[in-house]
C-alpha cells in the first residue's frame, strides 16, 4: 500500500469527472486515473478530463507542480482502453465518435510551464508508458513495471512515443522497447535513464511529494523556462514557438516593451534610447 503524504482535498472541478480525481495539497495539484478495474487504462472521456484538469492546474495560481498517477497500486496507467478501440481509426467515446486525443494530452503535458511529475506505481504500459515519458519527471516505485505493446496489439505511437524515448534512454535501447515489446521492472528502468529513482512502494508518494517541495521553492520563471529550453529542440518549430513566447511574456514585464506598448497607445513616437544595447 502506498502511505500518504498530504491531505489532498478534492478540487471544485473534480466533482465534474467521473475517470479521474482531481486533489490539491500545499502547492501540488495531483491528477489520479481512476480506472482501477482497468489498471487505469484510458478512453477519450478519460483523456478529456485529463485535458482539463491540467487545464485548471496550469491556470491555478497556488498550483506550482502537477504530479500525474494513477488510482490503488497496480497501474499508473496501461494505455488505451482496448474495449472501446473502433475499426475507424480511434478509441470511441460515448457518442461512438473515434479518439486519439492521448496525443493532445503529450502535448499539453509538455507544454503545461509548470513541473509535470509522474507518480508509478505498478504497470506503465503502451500509451500509458508513454504518458510517464512525457512528463518532466518520473518516480517509481519498487513494483513499477514498464513496456510498449504496440506491435503485439496492433498499435504504435512513432511520435514522442518513438523520437522522446530515444532521445530519453537511447536510440538502440528505445528500439529494443519498441520492436520486441517486453517489460523491465523498475531497477531495469533506473539503469536505462527512463526513471529518476525508485523507492519502496509505501514511500512513492513520500518521495514523490519531496521532490515537489523542492521544486516548489525554486524560481517558477526559471522553472517554466528551462523546461520550455529542454523540449524545444524535440518539439521543433512548437518547441521553439513555446520558448519564445515565454521570452515575450518576460519582455511584456520589462520597461523598454511597455514603451512601445505606451506610445501606440499615446499616439505619439515611442522612445527607446535610454535603454542598454547589451552586448
Ligand atoms: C497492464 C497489464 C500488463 C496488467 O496485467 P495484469 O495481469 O496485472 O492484469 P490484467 O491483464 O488481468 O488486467 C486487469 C483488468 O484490466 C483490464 N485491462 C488492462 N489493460 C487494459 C487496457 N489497455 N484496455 C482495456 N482493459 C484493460 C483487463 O482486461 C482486466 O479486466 P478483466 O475484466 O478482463 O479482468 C495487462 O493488462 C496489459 O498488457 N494490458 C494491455 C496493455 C496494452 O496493450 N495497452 C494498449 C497499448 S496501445 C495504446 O495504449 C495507445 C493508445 C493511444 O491512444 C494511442 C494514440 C496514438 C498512437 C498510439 C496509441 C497507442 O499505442
Amino acid at each position: 500500500m502506498i502511505r500518504p503524504a498530504l491531505d489532498w482535498q478534492p478540487r471544485a472541478a473534480s466533482k465534474a469527472y467521473s475517470d479521474i480525481r482531481y486533489d490539491f495539497a500545499e502547492g501540488i495539484a495531483r491528477i489520479v486515473i481512476n480506472r482501477p478495474e482497468r489498471r487505469n487504462a484510458f478512453r477519450p472521456e478519460t483523456v478529456a478530463q485529463l485535458i482539463d484538469a491540467t487545464h485548471q492546474a496550469q491556470f491555478d495560481p497556488e498550483v506550482g507542480v502537477i504530479v500525474l498517477c494513477g488510482a490503488g497500486h497496480e497501474a499508473f496507467c496501461s494505455g488505451g482502453d482496448q474495449t472501446v478501440r473502433g475499426d475507424d481509426g480511434g478509441y470511441h467515446d460515448e457518442a461512438g465518435m473515434p479518439h486519439l486525443n492521448v496525443l493532445d494530452l503529450q502535448m499539453q503535458i509538455r507544454r503545461c510551464p509548470k513541473p509535470v511529475v509522474a507518480m508509478v506505481a505498478g504497470y506503465a504500459i503502451g500509451g500509458g508508458h508513454v504518458l510517464h515519458l512525457v512528463c518532466d519527471l518520473t518516480i517509481a516505485a519498487d513494483n513499477a513495471r514498464f513496456g510498449q505493446t504496440g506491435p503485439r496489439v496492433g498499435s504504435f505511437d512513432a511520435g514522442l512515443g518513438a523520437g522522446l524515448m530515444a532521445r530519453t534512454i537511447g536510440m538502440k535501447r528505445a528500439k529494443e522497447i519498441w520492436l520486441l515489446c517486453r517489460q523491465y521492472d523498475a531497477a531495469a528502468a533506473l539503469a536505462m535513464g527512463l526513471v529518476n529513482i525508485v523507492v519502496p512502494l509505501p514511500e512513492v508518494e513520500e518521495e514523490t511529494v519531496r521532490w515537489c517541495r523542492d521544486m516548489l521553492r525554486l524560481s517558477p520563471m526559471a522553472l517554466r523556462m528551462i523546461k520550455a529550453g529542454f523540449n524545444a529542440d524535440t518539439d521543433g518549430l512548437a518547441g521553439i514557438q513555446e520558448l519564445a513566447g515565454n521570452a515575450t511574456g518576460l519582455f511584456y514585464m520589462t520597461e523598454e516593451g511597455q514603451e512601445g506598448r505606451n506610445a501606440w497607445l499615446e499616439k505619439r513616437p515611442p522612445d527607446f534610447s535610454k535603454y542598454r544595447r547589451r552586448p
